[in-house]
């Protein structure tokens, strides 16, 4: 680990990992004694898998927590079964139940067939991100959950908040998971690997012989974030514990930006009823306009 100087063998980088996640998971979560119910994004991936793995080892005997495993289908041929198929076993390992909600049972398409119809050829992640997150706050909501809780890792984590740094977009910034505050509608976001380095995930995966897909999203090519990602490879590169240096810039400043920046009120859509705070939100206003396109 170059940014700490150390060299673990399996026993010590397990702990070492573990030991981090369970100081995340207490400082994002907060037990007030009554039960709880955590909805798990697991997409097949190795950081939702890993994510799920380690809150199965942490609370599974915990009589007080309940975990909600749950994948959505975007319909993404070649890509998406597989880390169906993964995702399945890895909950029937575990003991746990899986769920699907899928694009297709919801908007009436596969994102498939969006794509295809877009005549706009708009970048296909800008679709597929806010329908994705709509689903994941729905099927959290219609099983009660206080949080649900995602497989982001630290690469990713620190390309977000440079990302929004870039953009100036100082609202998202603030607005960032992991949430402390609790809006109606929106179900709190969690990120117990926010501080676990990709390449130490997919270490933790490989030694623990935890299943995943390692396959790769067909329209990964036309994502902003690839810039971003090696934007930050190449940083953390040159100086070891650039990541760990955002996370902590941005853990200083998201207190002195609630406090500025007002979170927007959030009503519900007028056409789905979704948390929003325009009138109608991202995915049906997507949607109509892919209608009258
Ligand atoms: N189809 C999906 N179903 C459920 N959760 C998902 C899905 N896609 C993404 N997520 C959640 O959002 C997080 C970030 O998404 P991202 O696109 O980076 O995932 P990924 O690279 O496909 O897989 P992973 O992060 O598990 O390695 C995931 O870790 C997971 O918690």
């Amino acid at each position: 680990m170059r940014y700490t100087g150390s060299n673990l063998c399996k026993i010590h980088f397990n702990q070492f990992v573990e030991k981090r996640v369970k100081k995340e998971i207490r400082e994002q979560l907060k037990r007030t004694g009554r039960p709880i119910v955590i909805s798990v994004a697991i997409s097949g991936g190795k950081d939702s898998s890993v994510t799920l793995y380690l809150l199965n080892k942490i609370f599974g005997k915990d009589a007080k927590i309940k975990l909600f495993p749950f994948t959505v289908d975007e319909g993404i041929s070649g890509y998406r079964d597989s880390g169906l198929a993964r995702a399945r076993e890895l909950c029937n390992d575990l003991g746990l139940e899986h769920h699907v909600i899928s694009f297709s049972d919801n908007y009436g398409k596969r994102l498939d067939e969006i794509v295809r119809e877009d005549i706009r050829n708009t970048i296909p992640c800008s679709h597929c991100g806010p329908m994705r997150r709509n689903l994941m706050n729905k099927i959290s909501r219609l099983n009660f959950s206080d949080y649900v809780a995602l497989g982001i890792n630290l690469d990713d984590y620190a390309q977000s908040i440079l990302m929004n740094v870039v953009k100036g977009d100082i609202k998202r910034l603030a607005r960032m998971a992991p949430h402390d505050f609790v809006r109606e509608t929106l179900v709190p976001r969690i990120l117990p690997l926010r501080k676990i380095p990709e390449n130490e995930v997919m270490l933790y995966a490989v030694l623990n012989g935890i299943k995943f897909d390692s396959g790769w999203c067909p329209f990964y090519g036309r994502a902003q974030r690839n810039r971003f990602r090696q934007i930050i490879a190449d940083l953390e590169e040159e100086t070891p514990g650039t990541r760990h240096a955002l996370v902590k810039f941005h853990d200083e400043l998201k207190p002195i930006l609630s406090d500025s920046v007002k979170h927007e009120e959030l009503g519900k859509c007028f056409i789905c009823g979704s948390p929003t705070s325009n009138k109608i939100c991202a995915v049906c206003n997507d949607l109509s306009e892919m209608n009258y396109a």
